[in-house]
């Protein structure tokens, strides 16, 4: 695991954003896994800059979403696929068909998640992007007794959507279920990018890395893939031996 602590969230998105530019500039036919949340968006933003600038492009590149709320459909302004035509999409020059996201609105939800896997095997990741939740959630992969390797229905725990209520009207407008990829096809990915801000984070950040590999803390399970790279910002690792 390489873990790279930096003094601010200016130079940490920059160097996010200088990886997967590194990546498709050495294979343009990438495919990246990418994530929601508020902790992508500076590193989208630093993205779409480089496009500008002539020095990222996704016009070749395929891209898949970790996970998508059940029953919100694309043109909710708190679905992902709304955030990331928001936050990327929309300003760069990826190709409509090469974008793809679990849909949330599928009146069959079991065959939406084998359709994502297929596609996810298809497509296998060359790099996957994950935000962390305080509860050591990746993805929408709840801590629980056991975990689903592949692309599976979750129910949201009462915390997850306690945090994500500041994005909607109130808690009880969180949808109370999601579509999410699996441990299993996350540690699928080539590489993975873990990106953590925030001092409130800073505990879970520790028990991720250093603690117990358990399902209870789905994000320490990352310790057993060969190559992650860990990405915070100082107030995130400050309770590691940096
Ligand atoms: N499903 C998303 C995760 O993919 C994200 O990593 C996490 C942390 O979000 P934030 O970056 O806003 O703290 O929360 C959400 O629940």
């Amino acid at each position: 695991m390489n873990i790279l602590s930096f003094n601010s969230k200016e130079e940490l998105d920059q160097h996010a954003a200088g990886l997967f530019a590194g990546l498709l500039a050495r294979n343009p036919q990438a495919t990246l896994g990418l994530a929601t949340g508020s902790t992508p968006t500076g590193i989208y933003e630093k993205m779409i800059k480089m496009h500008q600038q002539g020095k990222l492009s996704l016009k070749e590149a395929t891209t898949f979403n970790l996970d998508e709320y059940v029953g919100l459909p694309p043109e909710h302004d708190q679905s992902y696929a709304y955030y990331m035509n928001k936050h990327l999409f929309d300003h760069v020059d990826a190709r409509r068909d090469s974008i793809y996201l679990p849909n949330g609105m599928a009146l069959d939800l079991d065959a939406e998640c084998a359709r994502y896997d297929q596609l996810l095997a298809e497509k296998p990741i060359d790099i996957q992007l994950l935000g962390l939740g305080h509860n050591g959630h990746i993805g929408f992969n709840e801590p629980d007794d056991s975990l689903r390797g592949g692309t599976h229905i979750v129910e949201l725990q009462e915390e997850t959507r306690e945090a994500n209520a500041r994005f909607f009207a109130s808690v009880e407008d969180v949808p109370a279920k999601a579509v999410t990829m699996g441990i299993g096809s996350i540690l699928k990915a080539d590489t993975i990018l873990l990106v953590v801000k925030g001092a409130d984070k800073a505990e879970i950040v520790k028990e991720a890395l250093t603690g117990p590999i358990t399902t209870q803390c789905p994000a320490s399970l990352l310790q057993t893939h060969a190559k992650v790279i860990v990405l915070l910002d100082h107030e995130a690792g400050r309770l590691l031996d940096l």
